[in-house]
């Protein structure tokens, strides 16, 4: 398809022409057509598998079009490796941050231009230019400060001031706000749109459209390798932008009918919980969850919600503490994760590369991983390859998992589908407990759509299913209760009525009589009592 959303502007930043990459039978990108003004900030949408990854690898050098060709700042360029983009003045942030952990802010930024930096007078110019570029663009950090110390907001600046540092006129972004709390999103949106007054340019990957709605200028749509549409972001929406994406209507809203619990399935008492350097980070937490309910936990990553539910599943030991499921105390010392499944507990874990999959395997083996002594799956030590190539088959298609091919190693699905991988063998096993954490991270909305129908279908069929999101919207629209975790504490329980500003205020620790619980996250500090979060001045598909 042509894109005429910006035609007729004199020498673009970047225009894709007939750009096509395949892997294999899989058109990743077909004929692409795209242009994106100077001094502009461009969204890029589309479902997972659509091809958007792909396509900026293609313009960032670490992949090569099978046809096309790739102009920046009005020249026909080749772009053959990353060194090349960056002289080409194109800087990539990557969703998994490619710091080195040990080293310095200094150091990380100088990294791989030391050659440059030395010829034009070494460290100290470095220094200077890190402050300079700190202050122009209000990307403040401390060049001393070692990687690892920071908070991932805080790494994700140190990524953006490299690519500057590297004379980025062109930053690309994939997916940024994956990993950051709504006030980090909210600053990195401030950044952008001071790039962008500038007079740099930003290329935006995400599956937010709220986020594309608040800091984009134009918004192109990808489906299936193409692009289907380019527009000025003022003349669109959300809902037309998700039809556009899905190629149908999305109900962006959750449909479903009151809870009826039942009978207390899972029970947390007094649970405390610490890390490998022996920091508290669950301090004496009770809850139950009934069959027939949604309980949601609300909180700022790092607040002890994933050491809970990796407790739960048996990836980590309580300290103290007891957990029952069914009625039954678990010996934790005894169990693994693998017995526990057996005993009717389900787990989507919050990361899928570490604990979700295994990335070299094929999809029909990360299908079952888990439930392979499962005798569907094959007799004694004899697994029925046939048997599990059919499950996997269903699955595919039950969950829209794309491509549709279940010999595929598990690394070369897009992110949101290796998602639905791991959603679809947790979910279908039947669980009575299901634990899930950030079920839609990375998933476009035609998949959001269809797994929070399925979260609900399994509590309207009486499981006890057990949420951890950082997503607010998603914890309100399934939860039949939230419980608000700060500082390894639970430190509230609303109904599903409940404001985004009165959760964002118990996230941020301050609690019901106005007081603060303890020293707020420094990331959230900007939530003044009475105040909503930063997240809700973003306009969008919420009221
Ligand atoms: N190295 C590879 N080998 C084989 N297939 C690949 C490879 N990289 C990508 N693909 C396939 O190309 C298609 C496009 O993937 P891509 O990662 O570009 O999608 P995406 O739009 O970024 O998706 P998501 O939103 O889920 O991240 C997918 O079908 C994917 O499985």
């Amino acid at each position: 398809m042509r894109d005429t959303g910006t035609e007729g502007q004199a020498r673009p930043a970047i225009r894709l022409s007939g750009i096509s990459k395949s892997f294999g039978p899989v058109k990743a990108n077909h004929d692409i057509h795209l242009t994106v003004r100077k001094g502009s900030i461009h969204g890029i949408v589309g479902e997972n598998g659509a091809g958007k990854s792909t396509l900026m690898s293609i313009l960032y050098g670490f992949y090569q079009a099978d046809s096309g060709t790739i102009e920046v700042d009005g020249e026909t360029v080749s772009i053959p490796h990353s060194q090349a983009a960056i002289d080409l003045g194109i800087g990539m942030v990557h969703q998994h941050f490619m710091l080195v952990h040990n080293f310095t802010v200094l150091e990380n930024i100088m990294l791989g231009a030391e050659g440059a930096a030395l010829l034009t007078g070494g460290i100290a110019k470095a220094r200077a230019e890190l402050k300079r570029l700190e202050k122009d663009y209000a990307l403040e950090v401390d060049p001393d400060a070692v990687i690892e110390d920071l908070p991932v907001g805080l790494q994700q600046r140190v990524e953006i001031l490299k690519a500057l540092y590297r004379g980025a006129d062109i930053l690309i972004l994939d997916e940024p706000t994956g990993v950051l709390t709504p006030s980090e999103a909210d600053h990195l949106f401030q950044i952008l749109q001071r790039l962008r007054d500038e007079g740099k340019t930003v290329i935006l990957i995400t599956h937010k459209l709220r986020e594309i709605m608040a800091v984009t200028d134009m918004v192109s749509v990808m489906r299936q390798g193409q692009i289907v549409d380019t527009q000025l972001t003022a003349q669109t929406s959300v809902e037309a932008i998700a039809e556009k994406m899905v190629g149908r209507r999305v109900l962006l809203r959750v449909d479903k009918k009151p809870a009826r619990p039942g009978p207390v399935k899972l029970a947390i008492r007094d649970l405390t919980v610490v890390d490998s350097r022996k920091v508290p980070m669950v301090k004496n937490v009770s809850l139950e969850v009934r069959a027939g309910e949604i309980v949601g936990i609300a909180g700022v990553a790092g607040n002890g919600q994933s050491h809970l539910i990796e407790t739960v599943a048996g990836i980590r030991r309580p300290k103290s503490g007891a957990i029952e499921l069914n009625g039954k105390t678990l010996d934790y010392d005894k169990l693994d994760p693998a017995s526990l499944r057996m005993d009717g507990l389900g787990h989507v874990p919050e990361d899928r590369h570490h604990m979700g999959l295994v990335l070299p395997f094929e999809e029909n083996e990360n299908a079952i991983l888990g439930y392979h002594t499962n005798p569907a799956f094959g007799k004694g030590p004899f697994l029925s390859i046939d048997a599990i190539r059919a499950h996997a088959k269903e699955r595919i298609e039950q969950y829209d998992i794309r491509p549709p091919d279940c010999r595929l190693k598990t690394a070369n699905f897009s992110g949101g589908n290796q998602q639905k991988i791991v959603l679809a063998r947790e979910m279908e096993r039947d669980p009575d407990v299901l634990l899930i954490g950030q079920p839609t991270r990375g998933v476009d909305v035609g998949a959001i759509e269809f797994i929070h129908r399925r979260i609900v279908e399994m509590r309207d069929a009486g499981k006890a299913i057990l949420l951890v999101s950082v997503e607010l919207d998603e914890i309100r629209a399934l939860s039949d209760r939230i419980l608000v975790m700060f500082d390894g504490k639970v430190v509230g329980e609303r109904d599903a009525n409940t404001t985004e500003a009165e959760l964002g205020l118990l996230m941020a620790g301050v609690t019901d009589g106005g007081s603060h619980h303890q020293e707020p996250d420094p990331a959230m500090v900007d939530i003044a009592p009475g105040q909503p979060p930063a997240e809700t001045q973003i306009p969008g598909e919420r009221p």
